[in-house]
């Protein structure tokens, strides 16, 4: 496996990587040498500067894994993340507390003028005067925006006696009442605020919500902070609204357009930078030895997890799962998958429903994770590597087919079991069911046989009529053909005089040794299948 890593992690996560796959560091990659290479690598691993754009995922044609070392995902479409199969990992708590100190250090910054006075100072100026600030005491924060960081911000500020009010429409009232946030409307923020401080992701939604009409609404003399996206806050807006004195001073720690980072001596223009009361850092809210090694370590765990088919943790692209969950799970996503993958194996008829009724103690989990892995395990014959559990829905949809999942608490004999139903575009439905045994998986109902076996690597399923010898000629073929029989059931049909018979082998059973099956007289039909796990 090859990981390429095109921006700084720390030490200790490149220690992690490199005992695990091979990584090239190709820090700062031009994009045009990055797009010809990606095709090699089964995973990348960027902060927020390399955009993983459509265009380089398509590129990567072994990419499995993306890796975003921090928080923010705006970097990276995961869009096309998502419908190319490919996970996208990121680290989102390991920098919160890193970026609520630099927002509290900025709101102190533009509270008493610090940077403005440094800079006096190293000039020859020291007239105090000059730099007279406010205190926070006593004063108004608004914070948009109440999820990791703007929580911790909130609590950090409530030591300063600052009265927090808090806007985020997406949360519980207890989530604000925890924190000591009183809950606003926006335009109540915006009137009440003598510091604003915004801690939103950059969606389609938040961006530009601090704009032209915004700044019509608050508090001449409000200080803001954005240490959040670029962007957040209209860039011209709020140029205007300093220029007119609504706002006193602001404190930018990212931009619409983001500077290169790692240049001594850039060109980089910006109006906000050309005004005395905005202060600025260069996107430096994650930026502490803490949280790098936080995030350094944490983020090669995620890709090695990730690529070693690891499914839970911090996937953005996949239902959460807990990693006890996940134990508990992972048998019964192995079961559905070789369930699913059994369908188009022994049917040519296009899906057009997929329904999978978990039953017992299973019924109690969160089991999106394993309908994924049925409807991965279904089209992974059509679509061989183009499936994966992360897009394996989406590639359903797309193909027409409509997926219901059901649950019951009742069950007899089993204490969980998986139900598979799989209805044609003829209408007809063909039904699998199985159950685990610890890290044991076993399919208990084929096709509306009773049956118990072990889905293996390789396997065969005759519907033979119930006569003696067949389990001998099935052996005679097998064994000309150097195939050692490793289990074999019978599955016998008393209404109709015919048995199923399932068989697993040790090798793959070619093509010719089913011909040779299907022409003797006591076989009715004979399927190999392989892949199921
Ligand atoms: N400057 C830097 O170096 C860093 C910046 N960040 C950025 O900080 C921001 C916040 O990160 P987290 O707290 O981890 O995110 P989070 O996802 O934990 O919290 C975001 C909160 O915003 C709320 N929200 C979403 N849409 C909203 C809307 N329209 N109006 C009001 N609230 C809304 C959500 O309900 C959620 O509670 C992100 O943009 C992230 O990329 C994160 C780390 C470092
Ligand atoms: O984690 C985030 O969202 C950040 O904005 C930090 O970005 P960075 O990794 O420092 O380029």
């Amino acid at each position: 496996m090859k990981v390429i890593v095109t921006e700084r992690i720390s030490e200790n996560g490149m220690e992690y990587l490199k005992k695990h796959v091979d990584v090239d560091v190709k820090l700062d990659i031009p994009r045009e040498e990055l797009l010809k290479i990606i095709k090699d690598y089964d995973a990348i691993i960027v902060r927020s500067t390399t955009k993983v754009d459509r265009e380089l995922i398509q590129k990567g044609e072994r990419l499995k894994v993306i890796g975003r070392a921090g928080n923010g995902v705006d970097n990276i479409d995961l869009e096309a993340a998502t419908e190319k199969g490919v996970i996208v990992v990121n680290t989102p708590d390991g920098n919160i507390v890193a970026a609520a100190e630099l927002t509290v250090g900025l709101m102190l910054s533009i509270a008493r003028n610090i940077p403005q006075a440094h800079n006096g100072c190293q000039s020859g100026d020291f007239r105090r005067d000059k730099f007279k600030g406010i205190e926070l005491n006593g004063k108004t924060v608004g914070i948009i925006g109440l999820g990791r960081i703007g929580s911790l911000v909130a609590a950090r500020l409530a030591s300063f006696k600052m009265r927090v009010i808090a806007y985020d429409p997406y949360i519980p009232d207890s989530r604000f009442e925890k924190y000591g946030a009183e809950k606003v409307t926006l335009s109540e923020l915006l009137e009440q605020s003598d510091f604003i401080t915004i801690h939103t992701p950059k969606t389609e939604e938040t961006k530009g919500m601090i704009g032209e009409e915004e700044f019509k609404k608050v508090k001449r003399g409000v200080r803001l902070v954005n240490c959040a996206r670029g962007g957040l806050i209209d860039e011209k807006a709020l140029y205007n609204a300093i220029r007119e004195g609504i706002v006193a001073a602001a404190a930018i720690d990212v931009f619409e357009v983001e500077p290169l980072y790692n240049t001594e001596h850039q060109e980089f223009h910006n109006p906000l930078l050309e005004l005395p009361k905005v202060i600025v850092t260069p996107h430096l809210g994650a930026s502490t030895v803490e949280a790098q090694n936080n995030i350094g370590i944490s983020i090669a765990k995620e890709v090695i997890g990730a690529l070693k088919g690891k499914l839970y943790g911090n996937i953005v692209n996949l239902p959460e799962v807990k990693s006890e969950e996940f134990l508990e799970l992972k048998s019964y996503m192995k079961l559905s998958e070789a369930m699913g993958a059994l369908y188009y194996q022994i049917n040519e008829t296009p899906v057009k429903l997929v329904e999978v009724i978990y039953k017992g103690d299973i019924s109690k989990y969160n089991t999106e994770i394993v309908t994924l892995h049925a409807l991965k395990g279904l089209l992974k014959p059509a679509l061989k590597e183009g499936v994966s559990v992360v897009n394996a829905r989406l590639r359903a949809r797309e193909m027409g087919i409509e997926t219901v999942e059901g649950r019951v608490e009742e069950i007899d004999h089993y204490s969980s079991l998986i139900i598979l139903k799989i209805t044609g575009t003829n209408g007809k439905t063909v039904e699998f069911a199985g159950t685990t045994y610890g890290n044991e998986i076993r399919i208990v109902e084929y096709m509306g046989h009773k049956v118990n076996f072990e889905p293996t690597e390789y396997m065969m399923f005759v519907k033979n009529k119930d006569v003696p010898g067949v389990i001998g000629h099935i052996g005679n073929v097998l064994g000309d053909f150097g195939i050692n029989i490793s289990a074999m059931q019978v599955s016998p049909n008393k209404s109709d005089g015919t048995a199923l018979m399932v068989v697993n082998t040790d090798k793959e059973i070619p093509v010719e040794a089913v011909e040779s099956l299907n022409k003797l007289n006591s076989i009715i039909k004979a399927k190999a299948v392989k892949g199921l796990i």
